[in-house]
């Protein structure tokens, strides 16, 4: 393929169902690609805070993509609306009209899904996302019982527990072995059944199920299911309506002997915000953790990813090995926060990878990487900090009212909340006077769709984030 247009729409297609509908809906589907005098492809974004969003979070795997399908080995840039004088859309550019005059940033055309999968074709709109599997599922001491259930569930083994459920904190690989469950069973058995989704879009599409008068397609098209695997479980709780629903389906899988597998972020008995009768059924098959990973298994997941980033042709030749250990030491928190980093270190060292040393790495990636221990910020710093920003007391952020002139710095604060702490949505909820999670996961999305707009909403954001870090 070498149209751009069509690569474009391809590529998006695929990042779409890896970043999720509010990421993609805020940064990805208002922008579009156009080339510049030279010929160089770029990503217009509406906002500069899209601009930064894109590069920090999507282009390198926007990049990976588009490599995987341009028949011409191009590369993306980005740059937002702002910054580009008058470019041709990419594809006059194909078609050799480079000089054509400028044309306005055209959204890239929403496709809409169904709300829940069935079969492999649908499964894969419904957010499952092609890179995990198990073969790119690195086994550790901290994962090797889970990896190895996870291996059973897939294969529709017999004296399969019912629900499984995998549970530990963010970012250690639990939705990646769902994922990797769910592709496996599908491959292993192509006419089943199964589907996948989060608790979240249980929830949404359970509410506009209601709404629409439409519950019964709702529950038919999940008890239909001969896996069901729903990923971050936690997020279901508040709504009683919804739980009622969930422990309906589940009853009704479980009683037909279809397996169920389930993820949260801490195990079922934990989830005081799940009505007790859901929890122990939740609870009632076998409860498997994931740990968070020692360093050994953060460098062979940070060898495998510039492995895999070599194969694409991203990188070429492996880092050396203390510049490994060192990305990985200086990288705190999650396997997430880790393979941001190592996506960085490839963007910046392309094909001359293997010759980095530590020295030119901390040169070059120097404050992406942590010096020192990183100061931890609390909920009541964030707090305070915004409070101070929008001259209002720490109290009116608490409190129940409602105009803008409050809301939107709670809602700032939440986001802020979520970005700097490891708090859950249930507890952030909790310390912003007794919200619902369901409130504050309005707020974050909410901030994060004005962001890519609204450009004094991505100020203030800069500017508290810029307070906070110190
Ligand atoms: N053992 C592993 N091998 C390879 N990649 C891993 C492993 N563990 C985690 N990862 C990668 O780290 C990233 C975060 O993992 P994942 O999304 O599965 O975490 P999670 O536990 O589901 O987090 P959350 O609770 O936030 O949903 C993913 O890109 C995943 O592929």
């Amino acid at each position: 393929m070498t149209d751009p247009d069509r690569i474009w729409t391809e590529a998006a297609g695929r990042l779409r169902s890896e970043i999720g509908e509010g990421a993609f809906s805020s940064y990805i589907a208002p922008s579009a690609v156009r080339a510049d005098g030279a010929g160089q492809l770029i990503l217009v974004t509406p906002t500069a805070y899209a601009r930064d969003w894109v590069r920090k979070n999507a282009l390198r795997r926007m990049n990976e993509l588009w490599l995987g399908l341009d028949g011409l080995s191009r590369r993306l840039e980005v740059r937002c609306r702002a910054e580009m004088g008058s470019v041709a859309p990419a594809s006059q550019v194909a078609a050799g009209r480079a000089e054509a005059p400028a044309a306005n940033v055209v959204p890239m055309p929403m496709a809409t899904h169904g709300p829940v999968a069935d079969g492999a074709r649908a499964v894969r709109a419904a957010g499952l996302q092609e890179r995990l599997t198990f073969d790119s599922f690195v086994e550790g001491q901290g994962n090797a019982f889970a990896l190895a259930i996870a291996r059973q569930a897939a294969c529709w083994a017999d004296g399969h527990f019912n629900p499984i459920f995998f549970c530990g904190p963010y970012g250690y690989g639990k939705t990646h072995l769902l994922n990797a469950i769910a592709w496996e069973a599908q491959r292993l058995r192509p006419d089943a059944k199964v589907v996948y989704l989060t608790a979240e879009r249980f929830l949404s599409t359970f509410v506009r199920a209601m709404q629409d008068r439409s519950t019964a397609a709702f529950k038919e098209s999940l008890r239909g299911a001969d896996m069901l695997l729903i990923d971050d479980v936690q997020f279901v709780g508040g709504k009683a309506s919804t739980q009622d629903e969930l422990l309906a389906t589940l009853t009704s899988l479980i009683e037909d002997g279809k397996r169920i597998v389930l993820s949260a972020d801490r195990p079922p008995m934990a989830l005081t915000e799940v009505e007790p009768r859901l929890r122990s059924h939740l609870a009632s098959g076998l409860t498997c953790p994931v740990e968070p990973a020692d360093r050994a298994l953060k460098l062979a997941v940070a060898r495998n990813r510039i492995q895999a980033l070599a194969d694409l042709g991203v990188v070429s030749g492996e880092a050396r090995p203390e510049v490994l250990e060192h990305l990985v030491d200086r990288t705190p928190g999650s396997m997430r926060e880790l393979e941001g980093a190592v996506n960085t270190l490839a963007a910046v060292a392309g094909a001359r990878l293997s010759a980095l040393t530590v020295e030119e790495v901390q040169t070059l990636l120097g404050s992406a990487l942590r010096g020192g221990p990183e100061r931890r910020i609390t909920v009541d710093e964030i707090q305070k900090t915004v409070a101070e920003h929008f001259t209002l007391k720490q109290a009116d952020l608490l409190s129940e009212r409602r105009t803008r002139s409050v809301a939107r710095p709670r809602q700032i604060a939440m986001w802020l909340c979520k970005q700097h702490t490891t708090r859950s949505y249930p507890d952030i909820g909790r310390r912003f006077g007794g919200r619902d999670h369901t409130t504050v996961l309005h707020g974050v999305r909410k901030i994060e769709e004005l962001m890519a707009h609204d450009d004094q909403i991505a100020r203030d954001v800069e500017a508290l984030t810029r307070k906070l870090r110190g």
